[in-house]
């Protein structure tokens, strides 16, 4: 799905309007309705809401989920500006429709004291969303004040108010939710670390929104089920090993074979034909006990005319000369694109002629250490993503920022970004992982942008099935592994 900027949400929601037959209002109210919904589901009986309104559509959603909550008999109060001098139409006539029925439930912005901060149950939220332009004004840093002080659970509609949609902005102040309801579409601001903590879990609340047909983002689009769907490709049953290709893993070195062992069993989980490991003989035999179905190349004795295969490179394999003429070796004579990780990254970085070298369309996966050894230090996650993309399209090279909410750059300018994973992931070995399912995907001859969006996804989707049984803590990269299986038939399932 498209991450939308301001601008292009106002004209998603009048081209959803035109297609449907509907109007502005009516999405309005689909739009609360839908949020009620959720809260309805999971609020407990008797709790307290109390629901903030500005005066723009935010606020139109919010007297929507206040109506709602109001008929069915849920407790609610809703604060308004007094000052209605700028009130959207929308907001009016949600506001009249409001007053007829409930009317002794409308206070204003100044009712919301501090004695009341802590008699409420749930905060809802609506005061500012996408509108939202600079600094925060119009009163709203008192009542945003009053409302963060709250024990309440504090949910905001769309965004926290105060966050821009794509802006850089000051934090100051801002609303500090710990639930978004992500309202049709998705916000670049939302999927960044810099403000994760103002936006709480989001939850994505579809509303049925229409994207027009050749409608493109500069800020890119998300990766959910939905666009791996479309990606994956299930097997025939009259299919045979060499239809899947071969997958070469190199890496390993005396003390880490374990990083290209499991780079080795990430890529045997993950559909190619073969895989091989090359790595030095230290690592043999615990790859050949570990990973009996690996075919184990010893790197000394690895031909040059095995170019001809699809390669990913790096795990464990250490930065000494021998690693060095390895990477050059094979960046010169690769007929693929290859999949570059870890000490191949940090042997790019120690050697910058080597960036020229990198065949069209391989696969960078740094994560953000090893993004600063090689692109220089970044200040923030943004400014990381802005060299990303001038990386990507000068040397149309795909480059995969990792994190939560890893990023996929491609030489087009396009940018996906991840929605599956979790911080059972932030662990030593996850990343080898990674390094061995793409590198399997691309064996396969899935095209490396889908071999990178479709690894990446399946990685974090992995993270999610088995944290469910695990627990965040416990999992461990072998269990990433083990966990490609639960992935693979939802796939095979779709
Ligand atoms: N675009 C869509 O597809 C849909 C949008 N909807 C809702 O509409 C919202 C956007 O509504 P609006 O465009 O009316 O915008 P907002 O409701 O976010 O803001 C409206 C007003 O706030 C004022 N404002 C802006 N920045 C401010 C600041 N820093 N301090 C104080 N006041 C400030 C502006 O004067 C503006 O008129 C979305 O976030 C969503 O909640 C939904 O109703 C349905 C579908
Ligand atoms: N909190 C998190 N949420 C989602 N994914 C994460 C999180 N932390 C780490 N990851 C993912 O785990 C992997 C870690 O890679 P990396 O740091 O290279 O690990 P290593 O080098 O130890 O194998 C990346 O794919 C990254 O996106
Ligand atoms: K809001």
């Amino acid at each position: 799905m498209w991450i939308l900027s301001y601008q292009q949400l106002l004209d998603v929601e009048q081209f959803t309007a035109s297609q449907q037959s509907t109007t502005l209002s009516q999405l309005m109210e689909r739009a609360g309705r839908a949020c009620f919904e959720v809260l309805l589901r999971n609020i407990q009986p008797g709790c307290r809401v109390h629901v903030f309104c500005g005066s723009g559509n935010n606020g139109g959603d919010g007297l929507v989920v206040a109506r709602h909550l109001l008929e069915n008999e849920v407790p609610c109060f809703v604060y308004l500006n007094a000052d209605r001098t700028h009130c959207s139409d929308l907001f009016e006539e949600q506001l009249s429709l409001i007053q007829m029925d409930f009317p002794k439930f409308i206070m204003k912005w100044e009712d919301f004291t501090s004695e009341i901060t802590n008699s409420c149950d749930i905060l809802v939220d609506a005061l500012l969303g996408a509108g939202c332009t600079g600094p925060l004004r119009s009163g709203l840093q008192e009542i945003i004040f009053l409302m963060n002080q709250s024990q309440g659970i504090k949910v905001s509609l769309d965004l926290p108010s105060g966050l821009s949609v794509d802006a850089h902005m000051s934090v100051e102040g801002i609303f500090k939710a710990e639930y978004t309801l992500v309202l049709g579409a998705w916000k670049r601001n939302l999927l960044h670390p810099e403000y994760a903590e103002y936006c709480g879990t989001l939850i994505f609340v579809p509303i049925g929104l229409e994207f027009p047909e050749g409608l493109r983002s500069i800020y890119g689009c998300t990766v959910d089920t939905e666009s791996v769907r479309s990606i994956y490709r299930s097997r025939s049953n009259f299919s045979h090993k060499g239809d899947y290709g071969k997958s070469f893993l190199i890496g390993g070195s005396l003390s880490m074979c374990g990083a290209l062992l499991l780079a080795v069993r990430a890529s045997l989980r993950s559909g190619s034909g073969y895989t091989y490991a090359v790595g030095p003989d230290e690592c043999r035999v615990v790859l050949q006990t570990a990973a009996p179905e690996a075919i184990f190349l010893d790197k000394d004795d690895f031909e040059a005319d095995q170019v001809h295969q699809v390669f990913g490179i790096g795990p464990g394999m250490g930065t000494g000369a021998e690693s060095l003429a390895l990477l050059r070796h094979l960046l010169q004579n690769s007929c693929f694109p290859v999949v570059l990780d870890a000490d191949a990254l940090n042997l790019i970085g120690q050697n910058r002629e080597l960036m020229e070298l990198i065949p069209p369309m391989s696969i960078l996966t740094p994560h953000p250490k090893e993004f600063d050894r090689l692109f220089g230090l970044h200040a923030s996650s943004f400014a990381r993503l802005d060299t990303a993309l001038q990386i990507a399209k000068k040397n149309k090279i795909i480059v995969v920022v990792k994190g939560h909410r890893t990023q996929i750059v491609c030489p087009d300018g396009n940018i996906y970004y991840n929605l599956s994973g979790n911080a059972a992931l932030a662990k030593a070995g996850s990343g080898d992982v990674l390094t061995g399912v793409i590198t399997s995907l691309m064996a396969q001859n899935y095209d490396p942008i889908q071999a990178a969006v479709l690894g990446v996804w399946i990685h974090g989707r992995s993270a999610e099935l088995v944290s469910l049984t695990k627990g965040i803590e416990s999992v461990v990269a072998s269990d990433i592994i083990e966990g490609l299986c639960l992935v693979y038939s939802e796939l095979n399932a779709l």
